[in-house]
């Protein structure tokens, strides 16, 4: 049992043996806290579930400042070929520096996985603090293009000769008038591609057939970068219509309906749609996005959007339901299998190596990655024991600042609650 079996992956199906071996990234600042009280939760919830029967055996693979500090290296080699040979990893955060130094490792896990989709579920646990009046109203799963756009991390410093060639370029060859002080200009580039977003909205439409969703919103900024953005809003409608037929109704036909036969008709085939259980496919543009899941919860369910606003729209909308001390996720290629599951949170630093902060979105990312092995009964466990323990008001200092009557515990103590309450 101790030495576990690898994970496979056949015609697209994992098969989970009883006792898999899963690579995990411990992560810096407040990493090694978090992970130290997480991995003793879900370890508790396989081995109640199963009665022993089923074992996670974990692996240790490097990445940021332990690698570095034991290898010289911030990404070893062996730890990408790790995670491609067993398939599902999980991972606490890791530092990036502002401004200069290494670039993301995160972001060159995903990349260099191809991990396309960073999948973000957000909902609300009874008694959590948050500053709404309904949180329960929030319900929604980020689906974040994870590969491209701003966020691939193609840009050039200002000064360099390579900035000066593309500033060069854009002048002389592709005629740009419009930059302003190029002398003194750093560039970066956003590449949105078709085949980026039709995975993703893909994606995105399968999670909610499967998951009985009532509709994916398309995320962009196209009304101002018309052939990055814009053109994920069009790809996305098109991919829906060809790919999904008649499980879906997009606002692209209720365009087309309502110039031909006027609006009544086309607020008829939406209500059409609705009662028939289509999937209503629908955009929304990122600054008023932001407002309306504020305003409008209720009315947005699966999002699809691009790397960046997917990344600002994960952290708003985790503040909605308690904060990102309750936000969990995953980095998925649903072509291959591959998977990494991750909060949604950074390192902390502030906090690191106090014991401090809260592991649940860590926890979190473990019930995911329980449920994406099909161990639904151990996932059930930790949620339900999470909704018990909060409801106690046992909470770490996050959610004791803003609850009255709440015990205040360490991060290593919650996880002790979460075992005890299962
Ligand atoms: N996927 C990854 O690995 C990610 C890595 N990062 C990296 O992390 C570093 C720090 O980033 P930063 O922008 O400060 O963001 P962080 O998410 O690390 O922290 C910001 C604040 O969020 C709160 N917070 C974060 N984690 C928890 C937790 N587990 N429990 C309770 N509260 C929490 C704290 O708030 P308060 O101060 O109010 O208590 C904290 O000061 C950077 O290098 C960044 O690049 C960032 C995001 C994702
Ligand atoms: O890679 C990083 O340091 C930050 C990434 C991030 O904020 C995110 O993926 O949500
Ligand atoms: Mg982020």
């Amino acid at each position: 049992m101790s030495q576990g079996e690898k994970i496979t992956v056949s015609n697209g199906v994992l098969n989970v043996p009883n006792n898999p071996i899963i690579p995990f990234i411990e992560g810096d600042g407040t990493g090694p806290d978090i992970w130290a009280s997480a991995s003793r939760v879900l370890d508790a919830a396989v081995d109640k579930a199963y009665n022993g029967e089923k074992k996670v055996v974990w692996k240790e693979v490097l990445a940021g400042e332990k690698a570095f500090n034991e290898t010289g290296e911030w990404l070893p080699q062996a730890t990408l070929d790790d995670i491609n040979e067993y398939f599902i990893a999980i991972k606490g955060p890791l530092t990036t520096p502002v401004g200069g130094g290494i670039r993301s490792l995160n972001v060159a896990l995903r990349q260099q996985l191809d991990l396309f989709t960073c999948l973000r579920p957000v909902r609300y646990f009874e008694g959590v603090p948050s500053p709404v009046k309904r949180p329960e109203d929030t319900d929604m799963v980020i689906f974040r293009e994870n590969t491209e756009d701003i966020y691939a991390g193609i840009e050039y410093a200002e000064g360099t000769d390579e900035v000066n060639k593309l500033i060069d370029f854009l002048k002389n060859v592709m005629g740009v008038k419009n930059i302003r002080f190029p002398e003194t200009s750093g560039i970066g580039i956003k590449p949105v591609s078709k085949e980026g977003t039709n995975r993703l909205v893909r994606s995105a439409i399968n999670y909610a057939i499967t998951e009985g969703r009532k509709s994916v919103t398309l995320v962009h900024k196209g009304n101002i970068m018309k052939f990055t953005e814009g053109a994920f809003k069009n790809w996305g409608y098109e991919l829906a219509e060809q790919e999904f037929g008649d499980k879906v109704f997009t606002w692209a036909q209720y365009d087309k309906i309502k110039d031909e036969q006027g609006a009544e008709a086309a607020n008829k085939a939406q209500a059409d749609a609705e009662v028939a259980g289509k999937i209503i496919i629908k955009d929304s543009i990122a600054d008023i996005f932001l407002q309306q899941i504020l305003t409008r919860p209720a009315e947005f369910d699966v999002v699809a959007t691009m790397n960046l606003n997917g990344d600002y729209i994960s952290d708003a909308l985790a503040a909605q339901v308690g904060g990102i001390g309750i936000a969990p996720g995953a980095n998925i290629n649903y072509e291959t299998g591959h998977a990494i599951f991750e909060a949604t949170h950074g390192t902390a630093p502030k906090y690191a190596g106090q014991d401090k902060v809260n592991p649940s979105s860590v926890i979190l990312s473990g019930v995911l990655l329980l449920e994406h092995l099909g161990w639904h009964e151990a996932a059930k466990l930790v949620l339900t024991s999470m909704e018990k323990t909060i409801a106690s008001k046992v909470v770490t200092y996050d959610f004791a600042r803003l609850m009255d009557g709440a015990t205040e515990v360490k991060c290593s103590e919650f996880g002790s609650a979460l075992i005890e309450n299962m």
